[in-house]
């Protein structure tokens, strides 16, 4: 006899199988189960198809009826780019419904909910309630700010070294680690690096996972246009590139840039503010970030505090150095009493390094 965890769990599975196809979309995952068999299932697989309800219930067909629904989300209630949910589920004759997490939009919370009960189905919500809010921490932060989610990703020795004194990073952390890394660029909507990450590294900022994945926009901090016109993200059309400048920055060079399929966002402000730019990311459909670095890019966002999560691979080897690079370069802190806490949230290994994954407390 199964019980409602493994059912839910089930469900927050099929939500998880497809993070980075739903943005701006949460994930979401349904079960059906009557009698103690699992009679129908489904994911949300990418925004304007189906919910994850509707797959469940057709898979279901006639059985469906005096069955029970386990959904990891508040069947949504609103005319979206399809009919509201909780109208089919009260159509299909479904007689209970688990619900892991109400709506977090305050528009809707609630009412897919309240449209059930009203229709005499037994609803239950909160199971696995703190899994069902961590699977879409970045679509509930989203809505709930109108901001992007940011994640910062960096990259050091066990001294928190990013590089040698001479610049050689390559490698730090070994090829499972540099793999893992792909998975977060497929979940990001866009991905940001500085303008020296791309002089000194010229990197694709593509992902390259086993089953290919999605291209995340590739963002350039850089405020007086330094760009190699020859690099990787302007010359190889893998993805979209959008290079953020100041109000000074040289008109010829945009020109050039924009021939070549580049989206120049010229601020009107000669220096560039974080939380300036993710409003106008946000503007422009963003609802989340993985910033690359290098130090002074993640200096800013620090300073700024504008950061959701923060995720380290430390590898077990010892650079040294007083001049080589740590991950977070820019102005600090002065004292600790203004050094942001937070909290580890996940610890692995991967491969030969550890990846920590911290959050703002
Ligand atoms: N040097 C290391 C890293 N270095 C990361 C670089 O800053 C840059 O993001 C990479 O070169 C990415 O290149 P591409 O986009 O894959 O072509 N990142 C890591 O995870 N480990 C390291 O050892």
């Amino acid at each position: 006899m199964m019980n409602d965890v493994y059912y839910m769990n089930f469900a927050l599975n099929l939500a998880r199988g497809a993070a980075g196809q739903t943005s701006p979309n949460p994930v979401v995952g349904a079960v059906l189960v009557k009698d103690n068999q699992i009679i129908g299932m489904g994911a949300h697989l990418k925004a304007g198809e189906p919910h994850a309800e509707v797959h469940a219930i057709r898979m279901a067909g006639e059985k469906v009826q005096d069955s029970t629904l386990y959904v990891t989300l508040e069947p949504c209630s609103h005319y979206g780019k399809t009919p509201p949910c909780s109208d089919l589920v009260i159509k299909s004759g479904i007689k209970k419904v688990f619900v892991a997490t109400t709506d977090p939009n305050p528009r809707v919370s609630g009412t897919g909910i309240e449209r059930m009960k009203k229709a005499g189905i037994e609803v239950e919500t909160g199971l696995l309630e703190e899994k069902a809010r961590e699977v879409n921490k970045v679509f509930f932060y989203n809505i709930q700010t109108g901001l992007p989610f940011v994640t910062l990703k960096s990259a050091v020795s066990l001294d928190g070294k990013t590089a040698t004194v001479t610049g050689d990073s390559m490698w730090i952390t070994g090829e499972e680690a540099r793999a893992d890394v792909h998975q977060f660029r497929h979940e990001h909507d866009a991905i940001l690096v500085g303008v020296n990450t791309v002089i000194t590294d010229n990197p694709s900022l593509t992902t390259r996972l086993p089953n290919g994945g999605k291209n995340p926009i590739r963002i350039v901090l850089d405020t007086h246009l330094r760009t190699p016109e020859k690099a990787k993200i302007i010359t190889d059309n893998e993805a979209p590139t959008w290079i953020i400048t100041g109000s000074n920055a040289d008109s010829d060079k945009e020109a050039a840039f924009r021939n070549a399929g580049v989206e120049i966002i010229k601020l009107n402000t000669p220096s560039i503010s974080i939380k300036g730019i993710l409003k106008v990311l946000a503007e422009r459909g963003i609802t989340s970030l993985f910033v690359e670095g290098g130090a002074e890019v993640h200096g800013s966002f620090l300073k700024e505090r504008a950061f959701q999560q923060i995720i380290t691979y430390i590898a077990p080897k010892l650079i040294g150095g007083k001049l080589a690079p740590a991950s977070f370069g820019g102005a600090g802190f002065d004292t600790m009493a203004e050094v942001p806490g937070l909290h580890f949230k996940k610890v692995d290994l991967i491969g030969k390094d550890v990846r920590i994954i911290a959050e703002p407390r």
